[in-house]
């Protein structure tokens, strides 16, 4: 699914509005019947007191149609106008005078230094006061609204985006930020849902499409994608009949040192779990029995030392390399690591002490492959690219570094983003569960696994890291997030294959019928 940015989205709106001829205020109906529909599906009639606080903005205008049709079907509703400006956009008040004109409850104005509303803690919040409009600090009284209703533990609900969450940028202070429990937001969600620094006020998020014109988003190029379920699928290779493993693919996975042979071991299986024909392991000579005993799927070549790998020398071809798990960086180890990368022609995943290697010794980037991909945690990343100030930052130096270089950076993290020729590919799969040791490990061999059975750089890691989190998401069904390990990720791998084709039932908005009771024909 397409991110659109802030100027795309109004690009979009003004767009709709002239192709489809029709007012801004009726795509703001149309946006407010979203809400409503959404909202009637869930509440279904439920007296519950709603609580609709809504700027003076376009999005204020939303949530005065949503109080409109919430009213005039019964619901319990109260609607504020959180009065931060003097201006009124157009729509804002022509919903205002429609508002009104249907209930005696008219709208009430909070302004600076009025109490604060009551707000128990069974209401419903809706939160309609800044949208993608935002474009300034907010003002304190705002910011102490904004606390009253974390304070006051009430179910809130973001119109577009959380009030205070730029589009663009990291809020300055937490405080200033309304904690969603749910945004619906129109046709697309934002990229400030993902990162880690500003997905804290996003618990929830669901986009609803307002029939912004489909040509438009289907012509208009994104920076930025999430990846769900049918952006995954088209990737898959289908498997004939009569395939054998030859055309899988062999993998190689360069790694280990005294003491850390299970990464290559959680690497190795993961790559054949992810379909990959064959697989060998290059170790020091301590990892030979480990691996021959503990994975007898492996082939082992291990190198001239005991601990530590000096020498990366391999007489097979493979068609992927994983390297760097559990590699240690040794002087020696450096060495054989520049060595390699000097002559390595071969479709390339580097992760942990790989890419350390890298950060050390910063002339050997030159000598990437074409479309390596890089996978670093961010701790790594500062490492190989140096800090940054915020998220957005981040991004920006990743991709400068991508592109220089010509290579695919991985930044793992709660919402996985892949960075490559200007673009960032977002995982919407995974969970903290993952957050256990050797689980980056099992990624390496499921995107080297992937490489090796011809899939791009750019597929092998937007499907690897899908079918990682999709896997760790159903094994956290049966482990829980606290039990499950990074062995676990690679046995739930097959579920994550098969859940591929498994068409999710959609929510759908009408409400659900009656479950029918067990005589009834
Ligand atoms: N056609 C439709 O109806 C559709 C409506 N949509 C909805 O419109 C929303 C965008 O609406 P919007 O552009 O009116 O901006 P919004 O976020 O409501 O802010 C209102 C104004 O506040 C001001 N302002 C900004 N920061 C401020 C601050 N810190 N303190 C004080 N004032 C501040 C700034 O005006 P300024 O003062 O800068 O002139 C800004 O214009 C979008 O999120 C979605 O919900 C569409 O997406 C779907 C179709
Ligand atoms: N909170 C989280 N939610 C979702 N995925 C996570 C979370 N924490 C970590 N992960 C995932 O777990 C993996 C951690 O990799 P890494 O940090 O390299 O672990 P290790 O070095 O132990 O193998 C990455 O794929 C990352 O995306
Ligand atoms: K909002």
């Amino acid at each position: 699914m397409k991110i659109f940015s802030k100027e795309q989205i109004y690009e979009g709106d003004r767009l709709t509005i002239k192709k489809q001829n029709i007012s801004s205020a009726d795509l703001m109906e149309r946006a407010g019947i979203s809400l409503f529909n959404w909202l009637d599906a869930r509440l279904q009639g439920a007296p519950v007191p709603i609580l609709v606080f809504c700027g003076i903005g376009n999005n204020g205008g939303n949530g005065l149609v949503l109080a409109r049709h919430l009213i005039t079907h019964g619901y319990n509703v109260k609607t504020f106008i959180v009065d931060f400006s003097d201006k009124r956009s157009q729509d804002f008040l022509i919903n205002y005078e429609r508002l009104k004109g249907t209930t005696k409850d008219w709208p009430i104005s909070i302004h600076d230094g009025d109490d604060l509303p009551l707000i128990s803690d069974q209401d419903i919040i809706v939160d309609a006061i800044f949208g993608v409009g935002l474009n300034r600090p907010i003002s304190n009284w705002v910011v102490n609204l904004f606390k009253h209703f974390k304070a006051s533990k009430a179910l809130t609900v973001s119109v577009d985006i959380p009030s205070g969450l730029f589009t663009d940028r990291v809020p300055k202070h937490e405080d200033a930020v309304v904690f969603s429990s749910l945004i619906l937001s129109f046709q697309t969600p934002k990229l400030a849902f993902f990162l880690p620094e500003t997905s804290k006020y996003v618990d929830q998020w669901e986009a609803l499409d307002i029939g912004i014109d489909t040509q438009y988003l289907q012509d208009t190029e994104t920076e930025a994608h999430i990846l769900g379920k049918l952006d995954v699928l088209p990737m898959y290779k289908q498997r004939g009949k009569f395939s054998h493993k030859g055309e899988f693919g062999h993998a190689l996975i360069i790694g280990g040192s005294y003491g850390k042979i299970g990464a290559v071991q959680l690497a190795s299986r993961a790559v054949l779990a992810s379909g990959a024909g064959l697989v060998t392991a290059f170790t020091p000579k301590c990892g030979y029995i480990p691996l021959q005993a503990a994975f007898p799927e492996a082939m082992v070549i291990t190198d001239l030392d005991e601990e530590k790998i000096t020498n990366i020398d391999f007489n097979i071809k493979p068609t992927s390399i994983g390297i760097g798990v559990g590699l240690g960086t040794d002087e020696k180890t450096l060495d054989a690591f520049e060595t390699f990368l000097k002559s390595n022609t071969v479709p390339l995943v580097i992760d942990a002490d790989g890419l350390n290697s890298l950060s050390k010794n910063n002339k050997l980037l030159k000598y990437l492959k074409e479309d390596s991909i890089l996978t670093p945690h961010p701790k790594e990343l500062e490492r190989l690219i140096g800090a940054w100030e915020d998220d957005f930052d981040k991004l920006k130096k990743t991709k400068a570094f991508a592109k220089k270089y010509k290579v695919l950076v991985l930044i793992k993290g709660a919402n996985s983003i892949a960075v490559y020729q200007d673009k960032l590919y977002i995982n919407s799969t995974g969970n903290p569960g993952l957050a256990t040791a050797g689980s980056g490990d099992v990624l390496t061999g499921v995107i080297t696994g992937l490489l090796a059975q011809g899939y791009t750089a750019l597929e092998a890691t937007c499907f690897g890291m899908y079918l990682h989190g999709k896997s760790a998401d159903i094994a956290i069904e049966f482990k829980g997030y606290q039990s499950l390990i990074a062995s676990d990720v690679i046995s739930y791998l097959g579920q994550a294959y098969l859940d591929l084709f498994e068409l999710a039932e959609k929510p759908s908005a009408a409400p659900k019928q009656e479950p029918k009771s067990k005589n009834e024909k």
